[in-house]
């Protein structure tokens, strides 16, 4: 199927202690005989000096000979965890480029592991998840989704809807026939009951997809609410510039935070008010875009102002109402949550908070993570529909051959040019 026989540094970029490059392809043997002589027995690390056409010593390494199809990508392969130094490495990769090896394009390896039935789809997107992620429960959702948690269940609902569609054929075949034939019925009602376990999962996708993503928290209110203190007494740093000049922030600052476990980026923005000031105009204006998009909003009111029409709009379900400065009288709204970034005052109260908010949108290991997963499964259960509501046997049959091919697409079975492409270019070199 692949006939080139690629390389990449597996191990991060820069200078380190070891760094780890793969080989694969049909001729890994002969390339690493080359370089490192023998072949060691399969699997098993041994130390070699690598060596280029010319005799010379380009490092001591370890290396790991992956005899096909027992390698990552079901090829021929080899690991050398080499010395990680900028020499060490170009010129390796000098000697792989002589022996007529070539630097692997992004996602390459996984690629070739698709192509080789070592992994389905949704399980290489897992890995590619499993590399990107920054919190625990990415971390957990990524690892279940490489070990095929998708994959298994996309398989039993394949293995249903073939069963369903055998069951239907069987019906078209036997029609004549003075057997008593409830077949038929069999599939529509089936078709019915596989299509509800479907949107019952896909009921859940918002979850996984966020999760994936990372939330987005906007901190909103009048100029001087006490925005950015906020922002930098979440984030534990000065992220932005506080100041008691009204209109200090305009561009979006954004930081990265994690709330048990989800990962959330909490944006700053522009105090709102009526300007004519062009360029606080625009942050304004950037203010209210980013409340739109936010999947959680902070409405910030301080204790020695009114609460502001600009602000006071905001409040809605995707809001938690905070009343700032509280060091310095009572809240001026009623159902805020009181805080101070002077004294410290509900700063861990609205921290548990955000938690909670965050655990209830995004909270949880979910099953189907991309938008991806959600279309195929929703055109799955969109002919299942009509497999179960079709009159006649043969259109049955053929909305659940089409149920199977949108089952198909999630995995990675069908139409699969066109999805690789969207799928690995996600991937980073070297995976
Ligand atoms: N007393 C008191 N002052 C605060 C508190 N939080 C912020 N301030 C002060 O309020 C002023 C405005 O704070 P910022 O954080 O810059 O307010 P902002 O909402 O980001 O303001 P803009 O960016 O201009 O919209 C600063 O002088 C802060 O020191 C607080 O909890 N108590
Ligand atoms: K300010
Ligand atoms: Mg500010």
């Amino acid at each position: 199927m692949t006939t080139s026989t690629i390389f990449a540094l597996a191990s991060g970029a820069g200078r380190a202690a070891l760094a780890v490059l793969r080989i694969s392809g049909v001729d890994s043997a002969r390339i690493l005989h080359s370089l490192a002589g023998k072949l060691p027995p399969p699997r098993r690390a041994s130390l070699r000096y690598l060596r280029d056409a010319t005799g010379e010593v380009l490092d001591q390494a370890i290396i790991v000979w992956f005899p096909a199809p027992g390698s990552y990508t079901g090829e021929d392969a080899a690991e050398l965890h080499l010395h990680g130094g900028p020499a060490v490495l170009s010129g390796v990769a000098d000697a792989l480029t002589a022996l007529g090896a070539r630097p692997a394009e992004p996602g390459e390896f996984t690629r070739r592991a698709f192509l080789h039935g070592r992994l389905d789809l949704t399980e290489a997107e897992g890995i590619a998840d499993l590399i990107a992620a920054e919190t625990s429960q990415q971390r957990r959702q990524a690892l279940a989704q490489a070990g095929g948690a998708l994959a298994r269940r996309s398989a039993d609902w394949t293995a249903q809807c073939a069963r369903l569609l055998a069951h239907q054929e069987a019906a078209i075949e036997f029609a004549d026939d003075d057997l008593p034939n409830d077949l038929g019925d069999r599939a529509r009602t089936g078709s019915k009951a596989l299509g509800a376990e479907i949107r019952a999962d896909l009921a859940e996708a918002p979850r996984g997809e966020r999760l994936r993503d990372g939330l987005v928290i906007a901190i909103l209110g009048a100029p001087n609410a006490g925005k950015s203190s906020l922002l930098n007494v979440l984030a534990e740093r000065e992220a932005a510039i506080v100041s008691p000049i009204a209109g200090t922030t305009r561009d979006i600052v954004e930081i990265r935070l994690d709330l048990g476990g989800v990962p959330v980026t909490l944006c700053d923005t522009a105090g709102l008010r009526e300007t004519a000031e062009a360029i606080e105009g625009e942050g304004v204006r950037r203010a209210l875009a980013r409340a739109e998009r936010a999947d959680l909003c902070l409405a910030l009111f301080a204790a020695d102002v009114e609460p502001d029409p600009w602000t006071l709009a905001l409040l809605g379900p995707d809001t938690v109402t905070i009343a700032t400065k509280s060091d310095l009288g009572p809240p001026t709204i009623s159902g805020a949550l009181a805080i101070s970034t002077r004294t410290g005052a509900g700063i861990a109260a609205l921290r548990d908070t955000l938690t909670r908010a965050a655990a209830t949108r995004a909270g949880g290991e979910g099953l189907l993570t991309r938008p991806r997963h959600r279309a195929a499964l929703n055109e799955a259960a969109e002919w299942l529909d009509q497999a179960a509501g079709a009159r006649h046997p043969e259109l049955v049959a053929e909305a659940l051959r089409a149920t199977l091919r949108s089952l198909g697409r999630l995995s990675g079975r069908v139409d699969v040019e066109s999805i690789l492409d969207i799928v690995f270019k996600d991937f980073c070199i070297g995976k």
